[in-house]
């Protein structure tokens, strides 16, 4: 914990916001920073979590404990719906309180000697974990980078996806795809060498997909898209963005029958205990909902209002193409990815905060790799983006 650098990401964002807001209290603050839905949770979904807690109310109704991996019809569910044709089963589907909770106990698998691979920039929960559990040196200020960590950098110049050739092993490698925050989806071919990358180097990946329903092109949605990367790949998944469940928190993680360890004992034997030691099972209630988002109205609701969101995320990158900035991501991403050369990401949020009253990220706070980057997140009320590009073109005019 001592190693730790700063203050998780997101809370400190929450306190430059309280901040700025004592500053200036008649300020109209836009945030689109935090990645957090808006749209209500379509109404035929919402209703089955009210029927269900209803239940709850009577004799009949009342359930407790539930099954610590998952209620077998959604486990059965997702395997079918999610992972249609690429045949996991839903023994290998651990449903959980959300991607960012199970990131976590992924880390449990490994030992405190692990190493580690991530991209650079990326979702600061891998990196953040992996030091609580031990599995870095030093923070080097210099550099902004954790000793024994492999900092995979993704740059505009490598398709945002790290050159392999140039990577040492590591027993874990963190993929996220699309990624957070550049909105990179990762090929086919991407992903091809990747899994023929730690196949042949005895590596796990830990493949995050909480964004793969807002991918609109043929990029693949699931690692186990890849033939034979149920050898070596874990997926972690979330209802968070594209249900808008981030406060109901439902996610899940499918660990393949065919993952082994080099001693050839089995991934998920070792993943079902530490999930029956540390965690007691996702809500009855969420887990009535997950169940609804994959029923086929369900499914088309949800649909819609990603497409919303996928609306917003271009009038924020039209925006900011029209005042001449490099844009990324927007197209299978709800984050928009904008460079500022030559200036510091920190700067850059301040700026757009102080003169436009606008939260957005800064790109250092993914890793150095995003430094002279920000984030801005498309999951926003559709007029607070149209105020946010009125206000961002007469700044950046
Ligand atoms: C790549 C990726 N994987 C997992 C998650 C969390 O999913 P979960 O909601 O736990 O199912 C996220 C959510 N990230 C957001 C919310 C961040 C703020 C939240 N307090 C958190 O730290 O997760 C953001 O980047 O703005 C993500 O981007």
């Amino acid at each position: 914990m001592e190693k730790l650098q700063n203050g998780y990401l997101f809370p400190e964002i929450g306190r430059r916001q309280v901040e700025h807001m004592n500053k200036c209290p008649d300020a109209k603050l836009i945030n689109l920073g935090i990645g957090d839905t808006t749209q209500p949770i379509p109404h035929v979904i919402a209703t089955a979590m009210a029927e269900h807690c209803m239940a709850l109310g009577t004799p009949k109704g009342y359930r407790g404990y539930g099954a610590e991996q998952g209620n077998k019809e959604l486990r059965e569910e997702i395997a079918q719906t999610i992972y249609g044709g690429l045949d996991i089963k839903g023994t290998e589907v651990f449903v959980s309180d959300g991607a960012q909770c199970d990131i976590s106990r992924v880390q449990l698998l490994f030992g405190s000697n692990t190493t580690i691979a991530l991209q650079d920039p990326t979702f600061p929960g891998y990196l953040d974990s992996s030091v609580i559990m031990g599995r870095s040196g030093s923070f080097d200020e210099r550099r902004g980078e954790y000793a024994k960590i492999e900092y995979m950098r993704c740059t505009p110049d490598n398709m945002f996806f790290p050159d392999l050739s140039s990577v040492p092993r590591t027993d874990v490698i963190f993929i996220c795809s699309p990624n957070n925050p550049t909105g990179h989806a990762a090929s086919r071919d991407q992903l091809s060498r990747l899994v023929d990358f730690a196949r042949s180097n005895g590596s796990i990946i830990v493949y995050d997909s909480a964004y793969a329903a807002f991918i609109s092109d043929d990029s693949p949605r699931s690692i186990y898209e890849i033939p034979r990367a149920k050898e070596v790949a874990i997926e972690i998944s979330s209802f968070s963005k594209f249900a808008g469940f981030t406060g109901v928190r439902l996610g899940w993680t499918v660990v393949p029958e065919e993952l082994r360890y080099s001693n050839g004992s089995l991934v998920l034997k070792d993943f079902d205990r530490i999930i029956c030691t540390c965690f007691n099972g996702a809500s009855s209630i969420a887990q009535t909902g997950g169940l609804a988002c994959l029923s086929s109205e369900g499914s088309k609701a949800i649909r819609g209002v990603v497409k919303f969101y996928m609306e917003n995320a271009k009038i924020m990158a039209e925006t900011f193409k029209s005042l001449g900035f490099e844009v990324f991501g927007g197209d299978n991403s709800p984050y928009v990815w904008v460079n500022f050369p030559g200036r510091r990401s920190w700067d850059v949020f301040n700026e757009i905060l102080e003169k436009t009253n606008i939260i957005t990220i800064p790109g250092v706070g993914f890793g150095p790799g995003g430094e002279g980057f920000i984030r801005v997140s498309s999951l926003g009320h559709r007029e607070d983006v149209l105020e946010a590009s009125s206000r961002l073109r007469k700044l950046l005019e």
